[in-house]
């Protein structure tokens, strides 16, 4: 089969390779469909994230979709053909974190596209049945691929708990605060503001639904959203990992309210004044991946409460990965997305 391996920083390769054999508690799935997120560009660029380093081929891509090409001699309820979802972190389903539901946690588990753990971008997958979720016939694999991307949005709104009625500011707009600012909305944010530093992603945060987009280039982010949103968001979820966007973060939320730091920033410390998050009363929380959200993003799709394929801007074959992931990397694009066995 073909995978496309990155072999160096800027460097990717495809290559011919073994197809997998499914374990008997797996089944072996015919990628279709794998979206380009942020942190695959990442390793292309840079060949390492932190102090993880690409030492050996490493495919990428963890926002995938498919059909079952087979099924492992243990599995039951799956059967050949059948459209799925692959959920790309396996956990190891033992440790505390795993035992009680908060297996995003989990310290030893296997992501799909991270050192040791081969992503998506390539023709078949073999993966445990029980991360790989049915597609109902009313949801694309296209669309099924994006469960990922939707699963993060869940969890942050989850970790901000926004309940009907609330208040919402997104800071960064693209795929994650789009679609977190699309799961807030479905559950049941009544106002939401999303604020971005380049223009194209706020046109698209208003077509997908921004009740105000604030360009975070003209000055006092945090006073304006005062504005629109009385006095401040009841819930702010950071999705950019800037720094100056984790502070508008801070400044824009309500007294009582929420934040929820989902942009992922290894160098970005920012001062906080700990008296006024005391007199404010403000949470101030992480969100990290997801854990029992899948579900729920495939029911908002089949439901068409998120319409993620807008999001999408393009869709490239296999044979041309280097030049989707390049093409990806343009901050005007918003989805890139990569069509595995259609040439
Ligand atoms: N916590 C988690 O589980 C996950 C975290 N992430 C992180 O979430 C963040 C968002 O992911 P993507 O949407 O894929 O990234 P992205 O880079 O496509 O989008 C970030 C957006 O923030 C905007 N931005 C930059 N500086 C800003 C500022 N000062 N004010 C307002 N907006 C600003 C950018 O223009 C861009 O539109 C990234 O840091 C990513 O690493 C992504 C997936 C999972
Ligand atoms: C950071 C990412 O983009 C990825 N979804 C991950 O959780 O590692």
């Amino acid at each position: 089969m073909r995978a496309a391996e990155l072999v160096d920083a800027g460097d990717v390769r495809l290559r011919d390779v073994d197809r997998p054999e499914p374990a008997s508690d797996e089944v072996l799935v015919e990628i279709t469909d794998v979206g380009i997120c942020g942190s695959d560009l990442h390793w292309y660029e840079h060949g390492r994230m932190g102090d993880r380093i690409v030492e050996e081929p490493l495919v990428l891509g963890h926002e995938s979709a498919g059909r079952i090409a087979e099924v492992g001699s243990d599995v039951e309820g799956f059967s050949s053909g059948d459209r799925v979802a692959v959920e790309p972190g396996v956990p190891c389903r033992r440790c505390e974190y795993c035992r009680t539901g908060r297996y995003n946690l989990c310290p030893d588990v296997s992501f799909m596209a991270t050192p040791g753990t081969d992503g998506a971008f390539r023709e078949y997958v073999a993966w445990p049945a029980d991360f790989v979720h049915p597609l109902p016939d009313s949801v694309s694999t296209r669309d099924g691929a994006l469960c990922e991307p939707i699963s993060v949005g869940l969890q942050a709104v989850d970790r901000g708990e926004v309940d009907v009625g609330d208040s919402v500011l997104v800071v960064g707009a693209g795929p994650i605060g789009t679609l977190a600012m699309a799961c807030a909305r479905a559950a049941g944010a009544s106002e939401i503001a999303v604020t971005d530093i380049v223009d194209s992603k706020l046109e698209r945060a208003r077509s997908f639904g921004a009740d105000h987009a604030i360009d975070g280039r003209a000055g006092d982010v945090a006073e304006r959203v005062r504005d629109h949103l009385d006095g401040g968001a009841d819930v702010v979820i950071e999705a950019s990992g800037a720094r100056p966007a984790v502070e508008t973060a801070l400044d824009s939320v309500a007294r009582d309210g929420i934040v929820v730091l989902v942009g992922l920033a290894p160098d970005a410390e920012v001062p906080v004044s700990t008296y006024d998050l005391v007199r404010g009363q403000i949470d101030v929380r992480g969100s990290y991946r997801f854990a029992n959200q899948y579900d729920d993003a495939i029911a908002l799709l089949e439901d068409g409460r998120i319409d993620v394929g807008a999001l999408v801007d393009f869709a490239d074959p296999l044979s041309e990965i280097g030049e989707a992931l390049e093409r990806a990397s343009d901050p005007a694009i918003l989805k890139g997305m990569v069509s595995v066995g259609e040439e």
